[in-house]
């Protein structure tokens, strides 16, 4: 049984697949999940909804439905790849420009006095 699960209720879609207006990827694609938002985006029309009676098969149970996680990053260090400590690295992009600025400076100074 190839059912989808809309607006609580479950639907067996088996029959319909070769059917579908849609085709059956959409349908199949949407297998096992909530396809609520799916089914709404497309704008069905009323006839397409009255065939819902059709397929359907029974009511969700909201009580197997699971809890929504919500995402927690993981609570760890920022990850230096180079183990280059973090002063070292803030030193370093202060004093390469100023230095390549320096040999720029320098090299002008030698060239213009030549
Ligand atoms: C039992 C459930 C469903 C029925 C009876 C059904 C029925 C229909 C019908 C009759 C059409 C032709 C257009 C219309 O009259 O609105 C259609 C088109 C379509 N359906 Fe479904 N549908 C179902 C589920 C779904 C689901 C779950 C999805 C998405 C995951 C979906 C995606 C589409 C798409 C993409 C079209 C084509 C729309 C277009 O080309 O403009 N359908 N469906």
């Amino acid at each position: 049984m190839i059912s989808v699960f809309m607006f609580s209720f479950v639907y067996d879609v088996t029959k319909f697949l070769e059917d579908h207006p849609g085709g059956d990827d959409v349908l199949l694609s949407a297998t096992g999940k909530d396809a609520t938002d799916d089914f709404e985006d497309v704008g069905h029309s009323t006839t397409a909804k009255s065939m819902m009676d059709e397929f359907y098969v029974g009511d969700i149970d909201a009580s197997t439905i699971p809890s929504k996680v919500e995402y927690k990053a993981p609570n760890q260090a920022h990850y230096n790849q180079d183990k280059t400590p973090e002063f070292i690295i803030k030193i370093l992009q202060f004093l390469v420009p100023l230095v390549i600025l320096g040999v720029a400076v320098g090299i002008r100074f030698y060239t213009k006095a030549l």
